[in-house]
């Protein structure tokens, strides 16, 4: 079991009086942390400040066994911005890649940061820029250049030289990543050498990007006289499935990511500096990573552990927009979402990984964690901190909402299967989804008939694997399929999801098929989920960009 697991049996000289859910209790602080492990609930319990000023006395380590290690008093911290120790952490905010691309972006995230003088923020980061696709190329470059060449890979200079220009231009010492980008080398040394990229490689390979842009901004803090500290994900608790490159976070990563933060933050306040994206695998006790954009995660899975009052993700547009800028750039914040509406949109929102770029606005499950614990999200711009953003929480009025945002998932398999009649309906349906369940496989848009289902694949399952891997098994459902259905199998479609007041329905589909016939699309499905927010529709992918751009203007213009 990974270490992140255990509680390392830190406790108080003295009890203390503990009130939460209308009663109190007394108890030595150890069985408090022991007892807050076990619920959620009772994080917001340790968070309360009586609890806290009693737990920053003395404090004893004691090994496993019991054996008293060492007391250690807290210490006085003479702190820039975040000094008084009775302030406790207040919220996350996480900056993606795109915020922190550069020495003069970490300046001015740096200052950014610091122009909330009232906030002790927990600061999540993505990699600088687009490290991770570099990382993600010269790993595969290696898979076939040879030993010799592995040292002169393009992507690993770029990201040597980048990082090497951003310690220099922060002023802070080369050390700070020099031994990393000395292990990168070595590591793709070793995959040429293998001459295999596994999932596994892979998730290590990546996670040299998030361990540099945190070493990096933290030192630069405490440069500048803000304490700050560094944290990797996989040594702070951040606990996950060991499925390589799609990792989820486990209910144990809340427990012990609060142990950890809390209690050096109690101990010895600092600004935590966390990486974004990774994990610790349970079994494997590997680096996994969360999927493409899994910082968005890292940030609302650290806000529930911690019961903060806010998460912030930081990005370079002015919020969740009516739909990818890319595709129409007339695209317009949102001001009001609920969690609901925020995970849809991610979920349908989600793209395919590679190849790049890869742009996606929130992680497809980085809502689950905050609505979990009830902690708003606020999506703001790094380059305008004006805009006001969008803020994500469980109910907003939908008196007047309509249409919130046309979101497009391209690239998708649909199948279209017909029942034989062996089975009867209910064994139809059964039978169909036992397949997709025994594969592996999840579903994403679902239509029925009584001797029919259309659904469409979910890709993200299938992008963790090799392309080779998803063509056999793509053929393996198939043959399956058809041992009790008439199969087909229907390539490049695309899913528009209209997300918004599913209420309005009736307005939403009149306005949405009017637009659609004026167009020429025949749309091939048309799914309205249980989420009551959220209405599918697959078309051609051909045609799916012109679709978006005309639902756009007929909804919001
Ligand atoms: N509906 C949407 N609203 C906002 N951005 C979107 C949307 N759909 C796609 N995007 C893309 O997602 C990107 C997210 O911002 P970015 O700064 O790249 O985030 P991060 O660095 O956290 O991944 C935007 O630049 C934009 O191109
Ligand atoms: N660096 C990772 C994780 C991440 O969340 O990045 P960003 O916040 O820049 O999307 C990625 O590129 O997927």
């Amino acid at each position: 079991m990974a270490a992140g697991l255990q509680f390392s049996g830190v406790k108080t000289l003295r009890p203390v009086s503990l009130r939460g859910g209308g009663s109190s209790c007394c108890l030595p602080v150890r069985s408090q942390r022991l007892h807050f492990a076990s619920s959620v609930a009772s994080v917001a319990e340790f968070s309360n400040a009586s609890v806290r000023s009693c737990l920053r006395s003395r404090v004893l380590r004691v090994s496993c066994d019991g054996r008293v290690v060492d007391v250690l008093e807290k210490k006085e911290t003479k702190n820039q911005s975040f000094g008084e120790a009775e302030n406790q952490l207040t919220c996350v905010m996480k900056f993606g890649g795109s915020s922190v691309a550069s020495a003069e972006r970490m300046r001015e995230v740096a200052e950014l940061i610091l122009s909330f003088p009232n906030e002790r923020p927990v600061i999540v980061l993505s990699a600088m820029g687009k490290t991770t696709n570099k990382l993600l190329l010269a790993g595969e470059k290696a898979v076939s250049c040879g030993v010799t060449n592995a040292s002169n890979i393009d992507e690993l200079s770029f990201i040597k030289e980048l990082h090497l220009r951003t310690v220099k231009e922060l002023g802070i010492d080369k050390s700070t990543v020099a031994p990393h980008l000395e292990e990168l080398e070595q590591l793709l040394k070793g995959i040429a050498m293998m001459k295999e990229l596994t999932l596994r490689t892979k998730d290590y390979l990546v996670s040299f990007g998030e361990c540099m842009s945190t070493r990096i901004f933290a030192a630069y803090l405490n440069k500048i006289g803000v304490k700050a500290r560094q944290y990797d994900a996989f040594e702070v608790g951040i606990i996950t499935t060991d499925d390589f490159t799609n990792a989820d976070i486990l209910e144990a990563t809340y427990p012990a990511v609060a142990k950890r933060l809390l209690g050096d933050w109690d101990f010895d306040p600092a600004i935590p500096i966390v990486t974004g994206f990774l994990g610790k695998g349970w079994r494997s006790c590997a680096v996994t990573t969360l999927g493409r954009g899994g910082s968005d995660l890292t940030a609302t899975a650290i806000g529930k552990a911690l019961g903060l009052r806010e998460i912030q993700v930081w990005k370079d547009v002015d919020g969740v927009l009516t739909c990818d800028p890319n595709i129409y750039p007339r695209a317009e914040p949102v001001p009001y979402l609920t969690f609901d509406e925020a995970a849809e949109l991610a979920y349908f929102g989600a793209q395919l990984p590679s190849p790049p770029p890869f742009l996606q606005v929130l992680h497809p499950q980085s809502m689950r964690p905050a609505r979990e614990g009830d902690i708003p999200v606020r999506v703001k711009n790094s380059y305008n901190p004006e805009a006001p953003g969008t803020l994500i929480t469980r109910a907003r009025d939908m008196s007047k909402a309509v249409l919130t945002s046309i979101v497009l998932k391209r690239n998708i398999t649909m199948l279209d299967i017909v029942s034989t009649r062996m089975l009867g309906q209910y064994g139809f349906l059964a039978k169909v989804f036992s397949i997709f369940e025994d594969l592996g496989i999840s579903v994403d848009v679902v239509a029925t008939s009584e001797v029919s289902i259309s659904l469409t694949l979910d890709p993200s399952k299938l992008w963790s694997r090799e392309l080779i891997q998803q063509a056999s098994e793509l053929d393996h459902v198939v043959e399956e399929l058809e041992k009790v259905a008439v199969v087909n199998l229907l390539q490049h479609r695309s899913i528009i999801s209209l997300i918004g007041n599913v209420q309005r329905s009736s307005l939403i589909l009149e306005k949405a098929f009017s637009v659609l016939r004026t167009n020429g699309v025949n749309v091939q499905m048309i799914s309205q989920g249980a989420s009551k927010v959220n209405i599918s529709l697959v078309v051609n992918d051909n045609e799916a960009e012109q679709c978006v751009k005309a639902l756009h203007s007929a909804f919001f213009e």
